[in-house]
């Protein structure tokens, strides 16, 4: 199967547009965060997420980390999908479904060691698709994407063949190195920020290279 491509860090209604005229099956929405190059107002979210046609997926990448302010960041901003970047401390996923049940849920793993395996599959049955990325929670800073490094695929690739849900692959991707991402984890989606981007904004040109490298 092919794999489904997710271009994050977008930041304008035209963005958007050349995101999914090259083939993106979703659109990563970046919220304020601790760090990272992606972020923008909870209102320009709200104004792309808008203008996106079905049947391309918005996530909205939220750091907060109980149920009640992850609600409430989706209340503002009407995206369909929730990528949650750090931990939910609360647990309460039942809750966001409750409150929000068309809404998707993805749980952010930031693939460390041998125990995010453990917590990928422990909370790959409150979701409804993990995202392994490169961050480091545990920083002073906290680092929850965008950090254009690549982490242990072996790791991932346990995840994506114990876990029973659509496991994404980012971190660092880019022409590059997709192929043999693709080769060495086997996941259901793509997601990348820093690598199709010029000065900041979407490259057409870098864009166009790595769906080639993926799709031929
Ligand atoms: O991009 C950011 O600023 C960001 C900040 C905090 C959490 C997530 C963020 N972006 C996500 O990180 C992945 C990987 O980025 P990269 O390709 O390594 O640069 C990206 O796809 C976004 O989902």
């Amino acid at each position: 199967m092919k794999p489904r491509i997710k271009i994050c860090c977008i930041s304008s209604i035209q963005e958007a547009k050349t995101a999914v005229e090259h083939g993106a099956s979703a659109l990563g929405l970046v919220a304020k965060m601790p760090s990272g190059p992606g972020p923008i107002a909870d209102d320009l979210i709200r104004d792309i997420a808008q203008t996106v046609p079905p049947p391309v997926a918005t996530f909205l990448l939220t750091s907060e980390t109980t149920a009640d302010a992850i609600i409430a960041h989706q209340r503002q901003v009407l995206t369909n999908t929730i990528q949650i970047v750090d931990e939910l401390t609360d647990r309460e996923y039942r809750k966001i479904r409750e409150a929000l049940p068309a809404i998707k849920l993805v749980q952010v793993i930031h693939v460390i060691d041998e125990r995010s395996v453990d917590e990928a599959l422990e909370l790959s049955e409150q979701v409804d698709a993990l995202l392994l990325d490169s961050g480091n929670p545990k920083l002073a800073v906290k680092e929850l994407g965008g950090t254009g490094r690549v982490h242990n695929w072996k790791l991932s690739r346990q995840i994506v063949h114990q876990a029973s849900i659509p496991v994404f692959l980012a971190g660092g991707l880019n022409a590059g190195n997709v192929k043999e991402a693709l080769d060495q984890v086997n996941p259901f989606g793509l997601d990348l920020c820093s690598s199709v981007r010029t000065d900041g904004q979407l490259d057409p040109v870098k864009l166009e290279a790595f769906f080639r490298a993926v799709w031929g």
